[in-house]
């Protein structure tokens, strides 16, 4: 309020010392000047403290706006992060998070600050003429509805490209960073990709600088009425102090309230177009935050199943009582499952009618592609089937409270998750509770075979892993293979372990020690087993075939080689391989 008023003032005071000059009145025009002086010292005072309003609340409100973002990530389903739209939202909402809802706050005090200015500097005028008030407001107007016409034309050029600007973005990762660094050298791909970064590029360039050049010539011209007009109230005050109508003083001081109004003026409806543009961008961020995962509102709107969150050693125990009308055998049942992909045509799995009962262990087996790792995302209930129903221990997958369920189960997926973190990190993040438990993580390393991958480590468990960060050290493969695996092993209590394919990296004695271990380990719980290599299926109790999202065959390693199908056609063609 006083960076607005006290403008007024300056102005003012401006013709007061005029006058007094003109009246050769000295002592006047050193009170005058002083005042001025004071004035001016407040009115940098109230800038300053306005900036630093500013900064502040900006910086709270960057992060409380990152972390509501972030916080409905890690609430959505995987789904969510499979699909390319939901990314183009998440990446805008992002990209604005931290600028826009400053910049309207920003905006607001403008607004504030410039009506008030506005008022002032029109009452100063009205002494002089009504119609110069009126040629102040109508000159800005015409320059306002530009701005806020080629700020809208600049969002939806934004929005419409956003798919482009992410392959923009990829690329650059590609081209930047040490996990794609050894083939883009080896394939030397640098030159071809960078030419696809510069056609993007440019073509955005070309579509920006097109617009900004529209932009400046409406802006220069209108620009240019607003001038007229200004020099148009010039030569009529000057016009009549020459006539002696006005005093000099009122001449400087309507000039300086002519011109600083008309600036207040364009500056508040500048921030009129720029609340607007604000507003467009914000919309992408609210529309983000308001992606509701539907089987959340389902859930909410069914009757609370999920209210005995006992302990995963106690999970058995608690159904059974919750449940007495279960008549099936503890175990996984699928039920004639079928899953599509979202926005998929094709069934990933069809018609899959299987029951694993607690304790015993599967190994899936089957071509890329077939559907093994969609088996794990359903019943891991990362995903729900489109079709048919899982149960767990007689309950429907979907009536299970979260929390336990995902305590319930310890998974390995092929593709596992390398954190720069520390080691401890890397192998506690299995159970988050348990990160300060060294004996625990202990025992999960041992499990998981990374007892030398840890103890070769400078700094032990507090070693960083990955090279992103300093003093990291970098892992093979093979060795990241095995804290992965001591992760999964952090969860004491789950008795259904799954490993799709974990062991891809890891050589033949490790891959045997750790299936050895597993068996042991697994003994009495039930344990999945995703893999291509045969010695370790064999091991399995039971082995499912999968073929195009079907079961095939089933049986154990004798049975199946016995009925001479797809199992025996494979194994042979392995067994070849090995001889
Ligand atoms: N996120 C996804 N979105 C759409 N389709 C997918 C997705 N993941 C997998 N698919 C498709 O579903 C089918 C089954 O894939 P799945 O990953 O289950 O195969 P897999 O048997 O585990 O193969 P692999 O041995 O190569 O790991 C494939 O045709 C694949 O293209």
């Amino acid at each position: 309020m006083a960076s607005a008023v006290l403008p007024l003032g300056i102005a003012y005071v401006g013709k007061r010392i005029v006058d007094a000059v003109v009246a050769r009145d000295s002592g006047g025009a050193w009170r005058w000047v002083a005042a001025e002086l004071l004035l001016v010292a407040a009115l940098t005072g109230a800038t300053q403290a306005l900036s630093l309003v500013r900064r502040i609340v900006g910086a709270r409100l960057g992060l409380d706006i990152n972390v509501a973002i972030l916080e409905k990530a890690t609430a959505l389903e995987l789904r969510y992060f499979e699909d390319s739209e939901f990314y183009d939202r998440l990446n805008k909402a992002r990209r604005e998070a931290s600028s826009r809802p400053l910049s309207v706050i920003a905006r607001s005090f403008q607004i504030l600050q410039s009506i008030v200015s506005l008022l002032g500097y029109a009452a100063l005028l009205l002494r002089f003429s009504g119609w110069a008030v009126a040629a102040l407001l109508l000159a800005a107007i015409p320059a306002t509805v530009a701005e806020m016409r080629f700020s809208s034309q600049a969002f939806r050029l934004r929005n419409w490209r956003s798919p482009e600007s992410r392959k923009l973005l990829y690329l650059e990762h590609v081209l930047s960073n040490d996990e794609h660094a050894k083939e883009v050298k080896l394939f030397g791909l640098g030159e071809h990709l960078l030419a696809r970064y510069r056609d993007i590029g440019e073509l955005f360039y070309r579509e920006d600088s097109a617009l900004a050049v529209r932009a400046a010539k409406w802006a220069y011209a209108l620009s240019l009425l607003a001038t007229l007009t200004f020099y148009g109230c010039y030569a009529t005050m000057a016009l009549s102090a020459a006539r002696g109508a006005l005093s000099l003083g009122d001449l400087t001081l309507g000039m300086v309230a002519f011109r600083q109004g008309q600036q207040a003026f364009q500056s508040l409806l500048g921030a009129f177009g720029g609340m607007v543009e604000d507003n467009l961008y914000m919309s992408n961020l609210f529309g983000y935050l308001a992606v509701t995962p539907p089987s959340a509102q389902a859930r909410a709107a069914e009757p609370a199943l999920a209210d005995a969150p006992a302990p995963a050693a106690l999970a058995n125990a608690a159904n059974a009582a919750l449940a007495p009308a279960l008549k099936s055998p503890p175990g996984i049942r699928f039920e004639d499952v079928g899953f599509r992909y979202p926005g998929r045509d094709e069934w990933a799995l069809r018609h899959i009618d299987v029951f694993i009962p607690q304790g015993e262990s599967l190994a899936i087996v089957g071509q890329n592609g077939a559907g093994k790792t969609t088996f794990i995302k359903l019943l891991t209930r990362l995903y729900e089937p489109t079709e048919g129903r899982i149960w767990l221990d007689g309950r429907d997958l979907r009536d299970w409270d979260e929390a336990l369920l995902r305590r319930r189960i310890g998974v390995v997926f092929q593709d596992f998750a390398q954190y720069q973190f520390t080691a401890r990190e890397n192998v506690g993040l299995g159970s988050v509770d348990d990160l300060g438990d060294t004996a625990q993580i202990g025992r999960a390393i041992s499990k998981g075979g990374a007892e030398e991958v840890v103890s070769a480590l400078k700094e032990g468990l507090e070693t960083p892993l990955g090279r992103w960060f300093r003093d990291g050290v970098e892992l093979s493969g093979g060795q990241w293979q095995k804290i992965a695996l001591s992760r999964a092993f952090m969860r004491e209590g789950a008795d259904i372990l799954v490993l799709d394919e974990p062991t891809a990296a890891l050589d033949a004695v490790a891959e045997h020690a750790v299936f050895e271990r597993f068996r042991e380990l697994t003994r009495d719980k039930t344990s999945i087993l995703i893999s291509h290599r045969f010695p370790t299926v064999r091991m399995a109790d039971r082995i499912l075939v999968i073929e195009h999202g079907r079961v095939v065959e089933q049986g154990t390693h004798a049975s199946l080689v016995e009925q001479n199908g797809r199992y025996a056609h494979l194994f042979a063609l392995q067994a070849q391989g090995y001889l």
